[in-house]
Order: C-alpha cells, then structure tokens, then sequence
C-alpha cells in the first residue's frame, strides 16, 4: 500500500540487481527487482560526487521532488529513492519496450497512426504535468520510453545530459528541440511543451527535426528557429498533421495551439490507437 510505501526505508540489499539498460552523464539504470515482492524496477544509481562536482545537485533534488509527485499512466513513475555514502539511487518503472527514439531511427520515421498515437499520450501526460503546474520544457525523444503495451511514458531524464553520443545526428543533441524562448534566453511557460510537441510530431512523420542543419550548425539552426521557417515535405507529412505542426510551432508562445484543443483534434482522434490491456485472441502483432 501507498503508506507503507512511502515510509519504507530501502536500501541496496533489497534489490536483486539485472542487466544494465542504459546510462547517462551521472550513471546507469539497471534491471532489478525487489527480493521481498519480486517486483521488477529501473534502478538509476547516480554517484554523489559526480552531481556534487556538476552543481547540478539543487536541480536534481527539484526533479525528485516533482517526479515523487507525478502519477499518470504516460510518465514514467518514481517509486521511491535512497543512498548510500557514494551513490543516490531512484526507484522507477521498468519500461518493458524500451526507448522509443531507438525505434524511430531503425523505422526512420513512424505511420500516421503511431505518430498520432504517441502525440495523444505525450499531450494526456503534458495536461496533467501543467495541470500541476509542472513544465516539462526537455521534451525529446531521448525522453520517452515505451510501456507494456506500447504505450509512450515520459521520462524526465532533465537532470542526467546524455554524453554526446551517436543518439542524435547534432552535437548538441537539444538544440533541435530548442523553442525560441530559450534560443534568445527570454522567460517560459507552460506553452514551451506545446512547442517541443510541435517539433516531436514533425520528427515522428518525416524523420528528422523541422530546423535541423547538415552538417550541424547550433547558430544556423538558432537563427532558423527565431525565423520560424522550415519545410513540410507532403510526401512524408500530409495536409492534417501538417496545419498542427504549424499550429504548435508558433513562435509565440501565445499563439501556440492549447494542448486542451489538440487533444480533441480530428487527426488525432481518428488516428489514435487506443493501446488497452486487454487484447483479444487472434489479434495481429501490430495495430495496423
Ligand atoms: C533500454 C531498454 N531496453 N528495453 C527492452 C527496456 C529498456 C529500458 N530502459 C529503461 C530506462 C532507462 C535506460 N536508460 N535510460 C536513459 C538514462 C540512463 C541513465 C541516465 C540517464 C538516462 C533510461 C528506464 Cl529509466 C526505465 N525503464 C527502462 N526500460
């Protein structure tokens, strides 16, 4: 039960530790499972010193307080955390499937439908963040991994930069995803995820990200954020997903469409696949 949970004091003896599933600037998840209930978790252990020395350390005790706060089936849930004298570890979901941009560079780029699909789960799981007045702003596919059922989870994984690595064609894997506010340093609000949902959608049916340079060029693809221009390739990104995108790139924020509207859009609606638990006999792999 919740209670219980919530006052447990854990420690490392009470994981059986599995296969490592991945690693960032500040240390790795493993596999693992609880030797009481055997229940399986992602177990992120990050090493003190290294956070001490990023200064990152107030920012990553936020993104504990906020992660320990967030309950919705489309982000990744933190179960609890604890230390050691080295080493901070946080209990998370296991997401079954995996990472969801390693998907997207094997296929290249996703259908209609998964792209909407995965759109409606991110702007349920944005809704609820702002709901609690909560701004993503790191929005990427390197965030988002995928649950049992296929389903997105969104993992905020802000305070943990990935080590430049072959995850995105940019040295600086975010700048693509940079919204405007950022690029000129000015405040932001809540509209910031709506932007970075813009982009997403774009890199999920063509590709690549709307503002991306090659060879990469962080000024260049400042300089084509701030202008807002980019082009939509309509063999790869029909009329519908088209007019959103635009509608979410906005380079004011204000003028950005509301994530309350985008939920009731028609391409999203008839394109989303409802990834449910129950699956009945003799259904095919894929939901096509
Ligand atoms: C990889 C992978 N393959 N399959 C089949 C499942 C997974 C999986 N990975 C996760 C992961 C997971 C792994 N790495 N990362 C990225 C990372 C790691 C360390 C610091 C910063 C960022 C997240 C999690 Cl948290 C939670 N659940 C996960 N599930």
């Amino acid at each position: 039960p919740e209670a219980e949970r919530r006052k447990r004091k854990w420690t490392i003896d009470d994981f059986d530790i599995g296969r490592p599933l991945g690693r960032g600037a500040f240390g790795r998840v493993y596999l693992a499972r609880t030797k009481k209930e055997e229940f399986i978790v992602a177990l992120k252990v990050l090493f003190k010193n290294q956070l001490m020395d990023s200064g990152l350390e107030q920012n990553f005790r936020r993104e504990i307080e906020i992660n320990a706060r967030l309950e919705h089936p489309n982000i990744l849930r933190m179960y609890g955390y604890f230390w050691d004298d080295a080493r901070i570890y946080l209990i998370l979901e296991y997401a079954p499937n995996g990472e969801l941009f390693k998907i997207l560079r094997a296929r290249h780029h996703f259908n209609e439908r998964e792209s909407a699909s995965y759109v409606a789960e991110l702007v349920e799981a944005l809704i609820y963040c702002h709901s609690k007045n909560i701004i993503h702003r790191d929005i990427k596919p390197e965030n988002l991994l995928l649950g049992g059922y296929g389903e997105l989870k969104l993992a905020d994984f802000g305070w943990s930069v990935h080590a430049p690595s072959s995850k995105r064609r940019t040295v600086c894997g975010t700048t693509d995803y940079l919204a405007p506010e950022l690029v000129n340093k000015r405040s932001y609000d809540a509209t910031i995820d709506i932007w970075c949902t813009g982009i997403l959608l774009y890199e999920f049916l063509y590709g690549a990200p709307p503002f991306e340079t090659n060879p990469p060029n962080q000024e260049e693809t400042h300089r084509r954020i701030m202008r807002g221009t980019f082009d939509i390739d309509p063999r790869y990104i029909s009329p519908e997903p088209a007019r959103l995108i635009r509608a979410m790139l906005q380079t004011r924020g204000s003028d950005r469409i509301p994530l309350e509207q985008l939920r009731v859009e028609p391409w999203i609606v008839q394109n989303r696949m409802m990834k449910t638990e129950i699956r009945l006999p003799g259904d095919s792999d894929n939901d096509d």
